[in-house]
């Protein structure tokens, strides 16, 4: 006979524990279905060990810039396999705390996969049946590749965790948030980095600070190819080449990243045994409750349409479950104004509407307010660093609509800035604070 919980959740990455977690703590009877590693994408595979690599490579940078403040030592490279360990265990640590707690919940744990049998049945990979009457899909999603000659000769952001050294020259794939990313970083620890765009990079960000980040990396020897059609993948000899409809064949490469993109954890649920409905990109379709089409069964994180960052999976499970099971019938997750950075080199933080989608929606009611400057940690060592911040306000009391920062700090500044941002922020409400000095993010209290 099947077992019956309150609720069944599948996936244990960040929308799935932080859904098992809350509802487990208001007195449901929960199951979770995870047959990875606990903590998911972020944890194991994404935000966590990026980040770390981040680290390193603004370590790897500021040795240099303490170089030029008169410290001794001439910057090293680093132990990529030492460093690689040192990440290991901490992320063992965070899974090794998730295990600890969801025996601590008395949530039950199966080290397995998911599928429907019907509307409130999951069938295990073992075989087990288990029934629930709400069943929340937390799947994430995987690694996009195009169906190209030669693709599977590129690897993907996971492999890159995997490498035992360093790539000394790389081909990354992509203008997206990975592709920027680790092309920063590996080019900071030393790396040959070449960019391969199709359009244009982070379109989801504003444009001119877009373009000022660009215009920094190609600055630190950064390769970008524009307006490129990848063709294919092929190998000379020990080296690996990348064809495009410009350039022909472009290299010689030691590795090839694709980051062009995710796709959704949802073919291999058998949803149509309970009629889920998914959109063309096999992207669960959920409403704003997360209710999928089908009542009993929702969906959070990547698995979704929703944007794909770890603070959105967590808050849009977490919100569910207190709506399920916490007596908070109007909990629900406000998608508007979602802060996040691209950790770039320097990273690139927004909140809000960019300066063109300001003008589309609010006309010439839009002000745009900048602040350019040399952050004084780089400026006294006469070095150039730009930091270029941008706050656009709608309306005759300038209502703040967007905040955009490039620059050292940028990821640690903006948290704050978001919050006033959700609360209503006036341009007169910065001028009214007072700042910070010396700092970066005075500037954006002092903004004209
Ligand atoms: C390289 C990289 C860097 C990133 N950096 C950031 C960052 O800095 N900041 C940020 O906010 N976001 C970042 N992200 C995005 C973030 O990792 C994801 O948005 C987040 O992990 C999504 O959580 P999720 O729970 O939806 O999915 P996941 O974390 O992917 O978890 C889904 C889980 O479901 C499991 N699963 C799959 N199929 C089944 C099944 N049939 N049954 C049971 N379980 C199943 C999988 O094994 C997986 O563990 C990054 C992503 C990548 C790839
Ligand atoms: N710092 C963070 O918060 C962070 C970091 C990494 C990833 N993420 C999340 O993970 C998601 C996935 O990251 P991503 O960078 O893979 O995706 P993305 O959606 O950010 O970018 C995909 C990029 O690939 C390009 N592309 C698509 N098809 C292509 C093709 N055929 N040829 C060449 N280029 C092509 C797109 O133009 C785009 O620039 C992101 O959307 C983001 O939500 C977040």
């Amino acid at each position: 006979m099947a077992e019956t919980f309150d609720l069944i959740v599948l996936g244990g990455g960040s929308g799935g524990l932080a859904t098992a977690f809350r509802a487990a703590r208001h007195g449901a009877r929960v199951a979770l279905l995870e047959p990875g590693a606990l903590g998911g994408t972020c944890v194991n595979v994404g935000c966590v060990p990026k980040k770390a690599l981040w680290f390193a490579g603004q370590l790897a940078q500021e040795q240099q810039l303490a170089v030029d403040y008169g410290f001794a030592s001439a910057p090293g490279a680093l132990d990529w396999e030492h460093f690689r360990q040192l990440r290991q265990h901490y992320i063992d640590g965070i899974r090794h705390r998730y295990a600890m707690g969801l025996e601590e919940s008395g949530i039950q744990v199966y080290p397995e996969t998911g599928r429907f049998v019907s509307a409130n049945t999951i069938a295990t990979s073992c075989g087990e049946e288990l029934r629930a009457p709400q069943i929340v899909i937390a799947t994430g999603g995987r690694p996009r590749r195009l169906d190209i000659p030669g693709f599977d000769l590129g690897m993907v952001s996971d492999d890159i965790f995997a490498l035992r050294t360093l790539p000394k020259r790389i081909a990354v794939i992509g203008a997206g948030y990975i592709a920027i990313e680790f092309a920063g970083l590996l080019n900071a620890l030393g790396s040959e980095v070449t960019l391969h765009v199709r359009h244009r990079m982070l379109t989801s960000f504003d444009a001119e600070l877009v373009d000022a980040l660009e215009q920094h990396m190609c600055d630190a020897g950064i390769r970008i190819t524009n307006q490129v059609k990848v063709t294919g993948l092929h190998r000379d000899g020990e080296n690996l080449m990348i064809d495009d409809d410009v350039n022909g064949p472009c290299g010689p490469y030691d590795a090839v990243l694709w980051a062009i993109g995710r796709e959704p954890n949802s073919d291999r649920l058998d949803l149509d045994a309970a009629g889920v409905n998914v959109d063309e990109d096999g992207h669960i379709v959920t409403d704003a409750w997360q209710a999928t089409n089908v009542e009993g069964i929702f969906a959070v994180g990547d698995v979704t349409e929703r944007p794909e960052l770890t603070p959105v999976a967590v808050a849009a499970g977490r919100r569910l479950a207190d709506r399920l099971f916490g007596g908070k019938p109007d909990s629900r997750l406000d998608y508007d104004n979602i802060p996040s950075v691209v950790f770039a080199e320097p990273p690139l933080a927004i909140v809000g509407l960019t300066e063109a989608q300001a003008r589309e929606f609010h006309g010439d009611r839009v002000h745009v307010h900048r602040a350019k400057f040399t952050p004084m940690k780089w400026a006294v060592a006469g070095r150039k660093h730009p930091t270029l911040m941008k706050v656009v306000t709608e309306g005759d009391d300038e209502r703040v609509v967007g905040i955009h920062v490039l620059g050292t700090g940028a990821d640690e500044m903006l948290q704050g800035f978001a919050v006033a941002l959700k609360m209503g922020l006036r341009k007169r409400d910065l001028e009214d604070t007072i700042a910070i000095h010396p700092s970066s993010a005075e500037e954006l209290v002092l903004i004209n």
